[in-house]
């Protein structure tokens, strides 16, 4: 019993049926539980089954869309190569092909290097805030910190990297704010991914802000779902990463009944 609303499993069922399909997935809070050390954060047992059946599947593609480094994604994702990559919110692929890699200029690499000793500073003076490192920025993690002390660590970030450096990419995340040289999103990744794949629909599932412009980059026929609490443009919502689980476990079940029968 997966508990699933009928309107969602009627849209997946009919998302099953198509040609070819791109699952395009985010991994912290919609794949995996969100959990203090990043290092540490593993899909749901139910979800890893689901993927790996699914990306084995002829007609499917199988994408992992997140906000962490490519390299990030890959140690805790643990999928094989055919599962599509894309890391740092659409800034680094990991297709069928090599040389996918993220190539900065030296004024970005100039830039990340300024937002680094600020960023450093911030994080050095506020108690248990820290800094993750990706190729074109860092995200400033305030997850274990005080509420006041987060929102202090938030503002003097704001503060100081507008002061030093002009038009930052900043996003607000889940106890994370995170700064880029370079401006992509998931909304642009999964364009991309749309036209790679050849994908005639795409489901999204994910849970956070950056998300968002995911699913607005949904057409008809496709399936958004939002994973836990706030607004969202998706049309449907489940509770959390389990509950996305059990979607697409259904998912992989649909597409074989309508391919296989
Ligand atoms: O796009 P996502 O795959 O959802 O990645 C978003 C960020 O996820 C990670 O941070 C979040 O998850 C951590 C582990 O559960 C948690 O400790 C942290 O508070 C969350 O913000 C990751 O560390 C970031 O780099 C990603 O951008």
């Amino acid at each position: 019993m997966t508990g699933l609303p009928d309107p969602l499993v009627d849209a997946l069922r009919a998302f099953a049926a198509a040609p070819r399909i791109l699952v395009a997935l985010d991994f912290d809070g919609t794949l995996a539980p969100v959990v203090d050390d990043p290092a540490r954060a593993r899909a749901v047992p139910e979800a890893q089954d689901a993927v790996l059946r699914l990306a084995g599947m002829p007609g499917v593609r199988v994408a992992l869309v997140s906000g962490r480094s490519l390299s990030s994604l890959i140690e805790v994702a643990e999928v094989p190569d055919r599962v599509l990559l894309v890391g740092s919110h659409g800034i680094e692929l990991r297709l069928d092909e090599p040389g996918d890699a993220v190539a900065l200029d030296a004024a970005e690499l100039e830039r990340v290097e300024v937002l680094r000793e600020v960023l450093e500073d911030v994080a050095s003076g506020i108690d248990r805030v820290w800094l993750e490192q990706k190729p074109a920025g860092f995200a400033l993690h305030t997850r274990l910190a005080s509420q006041a002390d987060s929102r202090r660590a938030h503002l003097v970030a704001m503060e100081e990297t507008r002061a030093e450096l002009e038009g930052l990419t900043v996003r607000h995340g889940k106890n994370v704010l995170e700064f880029a040289v370079r401006s992509t999103t998931k909304g642009e990744a999964i364009e991309h991914l749309r036209r790679y794949t050849r994908a005639d629909r795409v489901l999204y599932a994910g849970d956070d802000v950056t998300d968002e412009d995911a699913f607005a980059a949904l057409l008809p026929g496709d399936v958004g779902v939002k994973s836990g609490a706030g607004p969202t443009v998706a049309a449907f919502r489940v509770a959390g990463p389990e509950e996305v689980a059990h979607a697409i476990a259904r998912l992989a079940e649909l597409r074989t009944d309508a391919h296989e029968h």
